[in-house]
């Protein structure tokens, strides 16, 4: 759950949220002319307003920006040790993240602080995904990295100013007949994969318009299906299309568990594949019910 530090009022609303993490943004959605103001309120409320277990997340700015260091530097110092990651945006390479890196490790040290501070990163430029195995290999303070589709496509030139979501344009026609393709889907399909490889959590970006319901599922349920874990919500209503499109369903669980009841009896027969529900599935199918299974206990222990 995504809330601009320029909006204080709305930090209590977070809070109270069924949000897992909670992002409070320094960048982009807080003007120019409140940079100050926001990371004062940022870092008031990193101690005042009670967040549970949640994950507290700050977004500082960019590093292309002259606001970064301060933020780090105030956020360690003076925000309380109830902070528990920094989101770094429009990472383009490694060394952006080893910048952060030592000013966060400097201060750490200097101040005592026992928590060490974790680290989401977004690709949201030609540069960062280019770069995204390198970056996924930047930090072990890295646990998550998600796809920031506004700043990805004007990085891209693409055509659009949508946030994510169906692009009207991007289509194949057979027949005279449109069929519409995933502008976002190659880009995710990297970070899945640079994440996987380093065990770093990918996470889907936003999705600019609140009131489409539908579209937010369908991207969420494309996002879900590649492989992340996750996706932003920029507003109260997106938390909990996000919470349902993320936990596997009863159905999907209860499938899950039958697949690797029927290869616990397969293997008994001495078999390594066997029929279910007349389809293959085999040695590899027991890992898929895994991550199936895996997700759902972590969701109910939460
Ligand atoms: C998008 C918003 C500006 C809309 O705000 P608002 O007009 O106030 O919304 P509503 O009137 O529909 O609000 C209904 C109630 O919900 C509360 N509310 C609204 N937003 C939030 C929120 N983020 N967290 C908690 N509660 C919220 C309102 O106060 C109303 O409450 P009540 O009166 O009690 O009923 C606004 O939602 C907003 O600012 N959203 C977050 C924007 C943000 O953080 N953007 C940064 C992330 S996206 C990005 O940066 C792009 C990315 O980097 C990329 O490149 O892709
Ligand atoms: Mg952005």
């Amino acid at each position: 759950m995504f809330g601009p530090g320029s909006r204080p009022a709305l930090f209590d609303k977070m809070a109270a949220s069924a949000a897992d993490v909670i992002n409070l943004d320094l960048e982009d959605s807080v003007a120019p002319s409140d940079k100050d103001s926001a990371r004062s309120n940022v870092i008031a409320a990193i101690s005042a307003v009670n967040w549970g277990n949640k994950t507290l997340s700050v977004r500082i700015n960019g590093l292309d920006s002259p606001w970064w260091y301060r933020d780090v530097v105030d956020l360690l110092e003076l925000g309380g040790d109830r902070l528990d990651q920094i989101m770094i945006p429009k990472v383009g390479c490694a060394a952006d993240v080893y910048a952060v890196d030592a000013l966060v490790t400097a201060i750490e040290r200097a101040k005592g602080r026992s928590k060490p501070i974790s680290f989401e990163v977004i690709i949201e430029s030609a540069a960062g995904i280019s770069h995204v195995e390198e970056i996924a290999a930047s930090s072990p303070r890295l646990q998550a990295m998600s796809l920031g589709a506004a700043d990805f496509a004007a990085s891209m030139g693409m055509q659009t100013t949508g946030i994510g979501g169906t692009q009207e344009n991007y289509y194949m026609i057979r027949e005279g007949a449109k069929y519409w393709s995933d502008p976002w889907h190659w880009a995710q399909a990297n970070i899945v994969a640079a994440c996987r490889t380093h065990g770093i959590l990918p996470v889907d970006g936003p999705f600019g318009d609140f009131s489409d319901d539908e579209g937010f599922r369908a991207q969420a349920r494309r996002s879900a299906t590649l492989g992340m874990v996750g996706k932003w919500a920029i507003h109260p209503k997106q938390v909990a299309l996000a919470n349902e499109v993320f936990t596997p369903s009863e159905a999907a669980v209860a499938e899950a568990r039958e697949i690797l009841a029927a290869m616990a009896a397969a293997k008994e027969r001495g078999e390594g594949a066997t029929v279910y529900k007349g389809r293959l599935v085999d040695i590899a199918s027991i890992k898929q019910a895994e991550v199936i299974v895996k997700q759902s206990e972590m969701i109910a222990a939460y």
